[in-house]
Parts: structure tokens; C-alpha cells; sequence
């Protein structure tokens, strides 16, 4: 027996555990045009839904006729408002303790709001019908502007809210204003402005932008009134979460709810919130008896569904002579649109924006964040970034910028010295939060070595000689960040979701044979779940990763949890996998002395076997433990081998990174080229680096997308001038930048296997770096801030503002 035993080094291969670049299990299918998304569900007698939505972006509803629309072969219903009031569900509540209208209840507040919901026997039809929906509008006056929105005379947009001096985030102080929330300091960070050095100052906007997932939202709604049995597959990133709402707002008893999120293409918080898309669905199907298939079109999804951002962010940064930073300050000025439907947890009206004073050691901050109303769609959804985290990323990036100009000091030295010490973790920050660990200043000096920062800084002054010769019209911006995220929500305590305490679940059953289920509370939506947390239970098992199935989004099936965004999966369901598998080894562990007929102590876990301790040829391996688990009357033990652990994470996960960009900008074109992308990432312990490589250039791609292009624009009257592909910028293939991934590892202290989120890092810091680099670019001129995103045309404009244009 002893020769058999494989070496260690191949024993731990085989499993394809923690650190294996393991192939991604779920593309044998998505490659092979076999996914399963919720378009792909075909039931039989489905109907079809589809809206009716507003031209304008405030309006009074004056009347609605249907009637044509209802005598066209093939439509089955309409609804609206009046249909939806005797049931109470003509407005719903917002995941931000807001309420928003399903279908117009009165008036309309933004271009694309929903009005009314026509069902039919196919979506054709539906589309059809539509058009014959005839509504009189009145148009009333508009506010886009944020700051317009709390003028003395600004329209009444949400007259539901008249007389209401109290929100859900405290009081409001004009019929627009939404909340303030205020964290740190104030006193101490004015009284440290007043006397410092030097102060910048600075207006830094953050447009609004949106995720736009390649699949759009969408649901089929099921109900069978004879078991009395709803069932509901959507787009849903939090397939509990909506079971429970759903639950709530429906009076249906939440044991015959079954919610199922299928494949998803994508979610990039898109997917958190809750539509009047699943609500009509579901009281369509209820009305009809039968399924009934609701899904957004691309124009919908970029004009109606949640859309990202929108802060404008006001700061100020202290510093000594010597570049030493004393303080920080910030007004938010936040654009929420008609309703305020940012998903954030609940006592965090503004996310985590107070992540603001970033990687460095600031004595103290001061923050706070007005939110208003607008005729805008409703969100404020993560859009890969931790809950306002990639504003408050590029907030302090750009602060640090504008502060190393007033200093003239390069910036990568400014940060390096005023970075968080490798040795003040855990860190307290002067805006209330505890980083669990960092390393800043060996991430920053690996960076700058790699990308040979020194030789890049002489090349730019060198092509600014030549450009100021005129031998040249091209310029080179070299951009620096360095991020830090806050991913993981998170403690119960702290953090919840309507009420929803933010733990997450992992249930594992090891089959007789030793193979095995594990079934998460959260979803993959791309990320690779099936794969990643296969190879956690691999390492923590000793049963490989091909023999372990993963298995997310089905509540009847999956144990609770809150879903996936903010990168909380590996810092919360990852927890809560390991612990799930120490449990299934303590067990297999005392079956193990049994079978070899010695003390529980007496053996120890050796990669996928108990071994008797100084007896290594003695030992039983997890397979034969798991056949032994169901075919012996062991003593004391019961049969089986399952565990589920329910895991509230004592802290949040910081995961951070080093991100530099250098872009070659020609003046008279306002063409960029991304010369070159260098991301190093800190996440802890590494998963699998293949998927995580991914994350990040799908992650860095959406950032590139953000800062050079991508925006949901208005006109004063509120009409969305980017609802298409032709004008709201996704990058292809030919625009995307090459990039170089790199790594450091400086583990979670409090994570079972010291694992964080990486997910949404490379939004965080990427956005700032490309960002950056074009405002490096001309700082030589005077440049020192101007507005995202930066397409051609704005970049030629600077370069025309600043005079570059002789
Ligand atoms: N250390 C580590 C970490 C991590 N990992 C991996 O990686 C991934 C990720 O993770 P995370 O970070 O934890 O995260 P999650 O939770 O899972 O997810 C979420 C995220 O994710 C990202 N990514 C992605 N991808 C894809 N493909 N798709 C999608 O959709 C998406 N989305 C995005 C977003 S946006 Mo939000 O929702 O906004 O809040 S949030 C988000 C997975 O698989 C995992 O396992 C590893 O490996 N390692
Ligand atoms: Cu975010």
C-alpha cells in the first residue's frame, strides 16, 4: 500500500484546489451555445409582456386609452395604474427605503418610465399593441441639473412625498432633496484646512454611466393556481432577496414562492434591483393563469433600468510643504434620479463612499453627501465597484493629483509617502472604517519597477521638448493609482438588505461514493462560481474539484443567502464554503479513528486522507471515509456526511492594487492609444489566477469603457441621448487595450482561507488610472481637471482650451 501513495506534490495536483489555474467548468456549455438564460425558457402557452413607456420626462398623465390596443388579435390584457391599485401594487418599495411607481400612478417622472403593461400572445403582437396604447400627456417643467433640483421655485417632482419632511435616511429639507448623510469630523477637518500649507480644491464629477450587461433584464413568471405555487426565473442577482420581497409585497406565502436565476450574461449590478417588469409579470401570470415572459430590449435596459454614478464630488486636501496630507473634505452633490433605488445596504444611503480617504493615512475627514431628485431614470447601482466605491476610488485619485500640481511634487511620490504602513494594519480610518490588511508601499514599488517608471517620466519630458519644437502633436499622460476597495458586506451588524441580515450560506452533501453537491446562497453571473468554489472545498476536503458539483440560484434548492455583488461572494459565500467543509472533515475525522481504531487525536489530515499520526502507511481516504459515512453503523455518529454553515463575516475585506496607464494622445484629433496597462491586484489568497486574470481584463475593459467613452447623457428637456450601441460606447475587440496583470498577496487576517473579493478592483482602479493619464498628459499645460468621459471630442477640446491649437 505504502508504494502506491502518490508523492504529496501529485496528491494536491489531483485535486485542483486552491492556487490551480483550473479551467472554467460552466464554458464547456456557454462555448457550445448551451447556456440557459432566461430568454432560452420556453413554456407552454406563454405570453409575452411588454411597455408602454414614457416620450417624456415629466408629464401628467391625463388619460389612458387601451381599448384599440385591447382589440387587437392576440393581446390578452393591459395594464396600468388603475389596475394595479386594488392590489396595492402599483408602487413598490426601493431597495434604499424609497418607493417607486410600477406603472405611472398620475404623472410621469423620466423618459422611459413604465405607463402601462400590454400582454399578448407573442412578444410581435405586444410590440404591436403597444404602439396603439394611446396616452394624453400633459408636459410639465423639467430638472436635470442636480444642483437646479433644490432652487427655492424647482418643480414638485415627487408630489407622493408633499408634506414630508422625514425620509428614509432622516430629514429633508426641500421637496427634492432626498437625504444628507454626513461622517468624520467636521470641525477638526475646517480648523486643519484654515491653517494648513497648502489647500486644492477641486470639483471632481463622476458621470452617469450604466452597466449595460450583454443580456438585458428579464423574467418568466409562473403561476399554478391549482398547488397555489408561484415559480419566477429572472435576471436576479439575489434570487432570495426576491423571494422575500416578493413574498411581502404579494401576500403569497414565501414556501410557494421558487425563485430561479438561470444562466445570467452578465449582471454588473444591473441585476440587484427590483423592476416593474417582474411585478407585471407576476401579477400577469396570476391574471392569466398562465406563464408570462417579460424582456427588455437594449434601448429599455440603457433608458430605463438602473443606471450608475452621477456624484459630483466636491473636495478639498490639505497638505504640508512637504507633501505630508493633514485632512480631507468632500461634499457630495448626488443625482439619484426620480426615485431613489440605489441598491446599498441599508444604513448606507451613500454606499461605501466614506472608503474616500483611500490608501492613505489621513488624519482627519470630513464627508458628506446631499442626494436629490431628477427626472432621470432611478438606480445608483454598484456597476462593478462595492456600493460607490469606484467614485470614491477615483474621488481621492484625482484629489491626490490635483494635490501633487499645487505641490509640484510627482504623484507616485506623494502617495508613497503618505500610504498606510504595512505595520498600522489593522487600520482605523478617520471615516470609520477598519482595514483588515495591506501592504501598500511593496505593491507600489513591485508596480513602479515593472513598468520602469523613472524611463517613462524621461520619455514624456523628452516628447515635451520635442512637442514644444514642433517635431511632434502627439503628448504622453503616465497614469498612477493606487486603490484601495472594501468588498464583502458584511457584517450583520452593520450591513442589511431591506431587513435582510448580509450573511451568506454554503450546504455540502458528499455522496457515497465520494463525489459531491455544494449549493451557495449567492449566483455566478460569469465570475466562475461553479469552478472557484469547487477548488476552496477541494483544498479543504480532499476531493477534487472535478468531483464536486456547484450549484447556485435555485431557492428551493439553495440554502439562504443575499446573492452576488460588491465582490461579497468569495469574502462571504467562499467563508462560508470553507467552514462548511471543516465541518464535513471534523466528522470525517472521527469516522476515520474508527475505522482505524484509534483515538480522534491520534489522527491528522494529510491533503485528502486522515492518517494515523507517526503512521503514515495507516490512513483512510475522504472517499473511503465518505463510503464508510454511509454504509456502517458507526457508534455515536449518525449516517451521512452534509454540512451547512451560515457565515457573518467579522469585517469586511480590503482588497487593493497598483494600476498605471501610459496613453500617447494626439492633440489635433483628440485620438488616444493605450500604450500600455499595467494592474497589479492584492486580493488575498488566490483562488484560481486564470479566472482572476479575467476578472480583471473584463473589469479593466468596463473601466476603459467609463473613462474614455461610455455615458448616459441628457438634453435640458430630459430626453436620454445615448440609448442605443451606436451612441453609448461598449468596446469591441479592436478598442480594448492589451494588458499586463500582476500580484502581490497580503492575505485577510479574518477570512477562513485569507481570501478577498477581486471582482470589481479592476473598475476601481483602472477608471482613475485611464483618467489620469489623459489629465497628466497636458499637466505640463495647466491641465488640472476636466470632466469624464474622455471621448475624442472632449480631449480635443482641452487641448483646444488650453491653446494647443496655436
Ligand atoms: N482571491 C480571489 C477572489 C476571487 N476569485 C474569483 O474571482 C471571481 C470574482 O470573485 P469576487 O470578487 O468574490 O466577486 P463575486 O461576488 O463572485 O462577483 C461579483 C462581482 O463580479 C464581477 N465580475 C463579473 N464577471 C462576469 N463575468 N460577469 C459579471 O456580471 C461580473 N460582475 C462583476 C461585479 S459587478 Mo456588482 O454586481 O456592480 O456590485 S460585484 C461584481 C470568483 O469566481 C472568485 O472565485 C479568486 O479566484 N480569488
Ligand atoms: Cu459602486
Amino acid at each position: 500500500m505504502n508504494e502506491m501513495t502518490p508523492p504529496k506534490t501529485e496528491r494536491t495536483a489531483a485535486l485542483k484546489g486552491l492556487g490551480s489555474a483550473r479551467k472554467r467548468v460552466e464554458d464547456a456549455r456557454f462555448t457550445q451555445g448551451k447556456g440557459n438564460y432566461v430568454d432560452d425558457i420556453k413554456l407552454p402557452g406563454m405570453l409575452f409582456g411588454d411597455f408602454v413607456r414614457s416620450p417624456y420626462a415629466h408629464a401628467r398623465i391625463k388619460s389612458i386609452d387601451a381599448e384599440k390596443a385591447k382589440a387587437l388579435p392576440g393581446v390578452i390584457a393591459v395594464l396600468t395604474a388603475a389596475d394595479l391599485a386594488p392590489l396595492k401594487l402599483h408602487w413598490m418599495p426601493t431597495l434604499a427605503g424609497d418607493v417607486q411607481m410600477v406603472l405611472a400612478d398620475g404623472k410621469v417622472l423620466f423618459q422611459g418610465q413604465e405607463v402601462a403593461f400590454v400582454v399578448a400572445e407573442n412578444r410581435y403582437i405586444a410590440a404591436d399593441a403597444v404602439e396603439l396604447v394611446e396616452v394624453d400627456y400633459e408636459e410639465l417643467p423639467v430638472v436635470v441639473d442636480p444642483f437646479k433640483a433644490e432652487a427655492p421655485d424647482a418643480p414638485v417632482l415627487r408630489e407622493d412625498l408633499a408634506g414630508k419632511s422625514e425620509g428614509a435616511h432622516g430629514p429633508r429639507r426641500h421637496h427634492n432633496h432626498i437625504f444628507t448623510w454626513e461622517q468624520g469630523d467636521r470641525d477638526a477637518t475646517e480648523k486643519v484646512l484654515a491653517s494648513a500649507d497648502v489647500v486644492a480644491e477641486e470639483m471632481v464629477y463622476y458621470h452617469r454611466t450604466h452597466p449595460c450587461p450583454l443580456e438585458t433584464c428579464g423574467c418568466v413568471a409562473s403561476m399554478d393556481k391549482v398547488n397555489g405555487k408561484l415559480t419566477v426565473w429572472g435576471t436576479f442577482q439575489a434570487p432570495h432577496a426576491v423571494r422575500t420581497v416578493a413574498s411581502l409585497i404579494s401576500g403569497i406565502a414565501e414556501h410557494n414562492i421558487r425563485i430561479i436565476s438561470p444562466d445570467i450574461g452578465g449582471g454588473f449590478g444591473n441585476k440587484v434591483g427590483v423592476y416593474p417588469g417582474y411585478i407585471c409579470s407576476i401579477v400577469a401570470s396570476i391574471v392569466t393563469g398562465v406563464p408570462v415572459k417579460w424582456v427588455e430590449d437594449r434601448m429599455e435596459n440603457l433608458m430605463a433600468t438602473a443606471f450608475a454614478r452621477d456624484y459630483w464630488m466636491k473636495g478639498k486636501i490639505s497638505a504640508t510643504k512637504d507633501g505630508r496630507i493633514t485632512g480631507l473634505w468632500c461634499h457630495v452633490t448626488a443625482d439619484h434620479g426620480a426615485f431613489d433605488a440605489c441598491a446599498d445596504p441599508t444604513k448606507f444611503p451613500a454606499g461605501f463612499f466614506n472608503i474616500c480617504t483611500g490608501s492613505y493615512d489621513i488624519p482627519v475627514a470630513y464627508l458628506a453627501v446631499d442626494g436629490v431628485y431628477t427626472n432621470k431614470a432611478p438606480g445608483g447601482v454598484a456597476y462593478r465597484c462595492s456600493f460607490r466605491v469606484t467614485e470614491a476610488a477615483y474621488f481621492i485619485e484625482r484629489m491626490i493629483e490635483v494635490l501633487a500640481i499645487r505641490l509640484g511634487m510627482d504623484s507616485a511620490e506623494l502617495r508613497a509617502k503618505n500610504f498606510i504602513r504595512k505595520d498600522q494594519f489593522p487600520y482605523h480610518s478617520a471615516l470609520g472604517w477598519e482595514y483588515d490588511s495591506g501592504d501598500y508601499h511593496t505593491a507600489w514599488d513591485k508596480a513602479l519597477k515593472a513598468v520602469d517608471y523613472e524611463g517613462l517620466r524621461r520619455e514624456q519630458a523628452q516628447r515635451l521638448e520635442d512637442f514644444k519644437a514642433g517635431k511632434t502633436r502627439k503628448l504622453i499622460g503616465i497614469g498612477l493609482t493606487h486603490f484601495t476597495e472594501i468588498v464583502g458586506a458584511g457584517p450583520v451588524k452593520n450591513c442589511d438588505i431591506l431587513g435582510l441580515g448580509m450573511f451568506d450560506s454554503c450546504e455540502i452533501r458528499i455522496h457515497p461514493t465520494g463525489s459531491a453537491i455544494a449549493r451557495l446562497g449567492t449566483i455566478s453571473q460569469g465570475q466562475g462560481h461553479a469552478t472557484t468554489f469547487a477548488q476552496i472545498l477541494a483544498s479543504e476536503i480532499g476531493i477534487p474539484a472535478d468531483d464536486i458539483t456547484v450549484e447556485e440560484g435555485d431557492t428551493d434548492t439553495a440554502p439562504y443567502g443575499l446573492g452576488t455583488y460588491g465582490s461579497r461572494s468569495t469574502p462571504v459565500a467562499g467563508a462560508a464554503t470553507a467552514m462548511a467543509g471543516r465541518k464535513i472533515r471534523a466528522k470525517a475525522q472521527m469516522i476515520a479513528a474508527y475505522l482505524l481504531e484509534v483515538h480522534d487525536d491520534d489522527v491528522e489530515w494529510d491533503i485528502d486522507r486522515f492518517a494515523v499520526k507517526g503512521a503514515p502507511e495507516r490512513f483512510k481516504t475522504m472517499k473511503e471515509i465518505a463510503f464508510a459515512a454511509y454504509n456502517q453503523a458507526i457508534p455515536g455518529i449518525e449516517p451521512g456526511l452534509e454540512a451547512v454553515s451560515y457565515y457573518d463575516p467579522p469585517n469586511m475585506t480590503y482588497p487593493f492594487g497598483a494600476y498605471i496607464c501610459v496613453m500617447e494622445i494626439d492633440v489635433d484629433t483628440g485620438e488616444h492609444e493605450i500604450r500600455q496597462f499595467y494592474a497589479l491586484d492584492d486580493c488575498g489568497t488566490r483562488i484560481n489566477p486564470m479566472i482572476i486574470e479575467g476578472q480583471v481584463h473584463g473589469g479593466a475593459t468596463e473601466g476603459y469603457a467609463i473613462a474614455m467613452g461610455q455615458e448616459i447623457a441628457y438634453d435640458e428637456m430630459g430626453n436620454v441621448k445615448t440609448a442605443t450601441l451606436m451612441d453609448f460606447f461598449l468596446p469591441t475587440a479592436w478598442e480594448t487595450p492589451h494588458y499586463t496583470t500582476d500580484f502581490t498577496v497580503t492575505p485577510s487576517p479574518h477570512h477562513p482561507i485569507g481570501a478577498k473579493g477581486v471582482g470589481e478592483s479592476p473598475n476601481v482602479g483602472s477608471v482613475p488610472a485611464f483618467s489620469n493619464a489623459v489629465h497628466d498628459a497636458f499637466r505640463a499645460f495647466g491641465l488640472t481637471q476636466t470632466h469624464m468621459p474622455h471621448d475624442h471630442w472632449r480631449i480635443w477640446r482641452t487641448a483646444h482650451e488650453l491653446g494647443l491649437h496655436g
